[in-house]
């Protein structure tokens, strides 16, 4: 069974060169308070989408991360390339704002059954060269906290897309999933997050999950809703791994910095 590396450095301002594997990153900013490290994700990202209100927030949100700046300028300085979705939750102003400027809008009115995010994915998706998406990696900026109905469907298009690298992120937690056919190894940043994490059975129950590096780690565990599921477990140094019958979702506190 293939080892599948997850790091969390697109959360520094530098990524560093030398990480396997070298990873293409795209961002999709949602209509939910923006995390305040959201310019550190816009500059690694080569792709920029707003999830129709998403844009909102960019245009709202970023000049306040940038008290000291002209709000227009840090608007232009931060123009989405893409807005996606059913386009009832963006602005009129804001939608002519990013027009002018040149932002393609993508207007999907007619599709009610999958949320904003379901089709930004899937746009970025089909952006992909030869449909390789193996080194794509999805962030998701706002994708926590609010709206319970919201952070489910959220968490869902992590499920539909298992085949996806997709990262939610808040301005306090940080989500992924950790496929079944792989093992895990996955590096801690402990200068931005932990301690606190969780592994969780999304699908199904699973029968066996092993894990190192944890305060608490599995040995062959079984894990399901309405009986054990890990939370508020405690990353031990700079390095968990992690081997499951099913797919887990991997949640990991971010640490507010002053
Ligand atoms: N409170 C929230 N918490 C987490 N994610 C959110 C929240 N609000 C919106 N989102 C995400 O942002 C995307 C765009 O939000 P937007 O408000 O434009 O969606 P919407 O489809 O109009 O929502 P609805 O009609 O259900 O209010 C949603 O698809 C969802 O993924
Ligand atoms: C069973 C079922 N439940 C809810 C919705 C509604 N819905 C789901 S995604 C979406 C788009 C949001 O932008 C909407 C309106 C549906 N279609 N089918």
């Amino acid at each position: 069974m293939d080892l599948m590396h997850h790091y969390s450095t697109f959360l520094l301002p530098t990524i560093p060169e030398n990480q396997c594997p070298s990873l293409i990153y795209a961002l999709i900013v949602l209509n939910h308070n923006l995390p305040r490290f959201t310019p550190l994700l816009w500059n690694h990202a080569q792709l920029r989408l707003c999830a129709d209100g998403g844009a909102n927030r960019v245009y709202d949100e970023m000049p306040l991360l940038f008290p000291q700046e002209d709000a227009s300028d840090v608007r232009r300085r931060y123009k989405p390339d893409i807005i996606k979705g059913d386009l009832d939750s963006i602005r009129k102003e804001v939608l002519d704002f990013y027009t002018r400027l040149g932002t393609r809008i993508v207007d999907k009115t007619h599709d009610q059954d999958t949320t904003d995010l379901h089709k930004c994915v899937t746009c970025i998706r089909d952006f992909a060269p030869d449909s390789d998406t193996s080194n794509l990696c999805i962030l998701v900026a706002g994708a926590l906290g609010g709206r319970f109905d919201h952070e489910m469907g959220n968490v869902n298009v992590i499920c539909r897309f298992s085949s996806l690298r997709i990262i939610l992120l808040s301005d306090d937690n940080l989500i992924h999933l950790l496929p079944r056919t792989h093992r895990h190894e996955i590096h801690i940043q402990t200068s931005v997050q932990g301690p606190h994490c969780g592994l969780i059975p999304i699908r199904m129950p699973s029968k066996s999950s092993t894990t190192t590096g944890l305060k608490w780690d599995l040995n062959n565990t079984e894990m399901k809703f309405g009986g054990l599921v890990s939370t508020s477990n405690v990353v031990e140094g700079e390095k968990v791994t992690v081997q499951s019958d099913c797919d887990l979702l991997w949640t990991i506190s971010l640490k507010k910095l002053a």
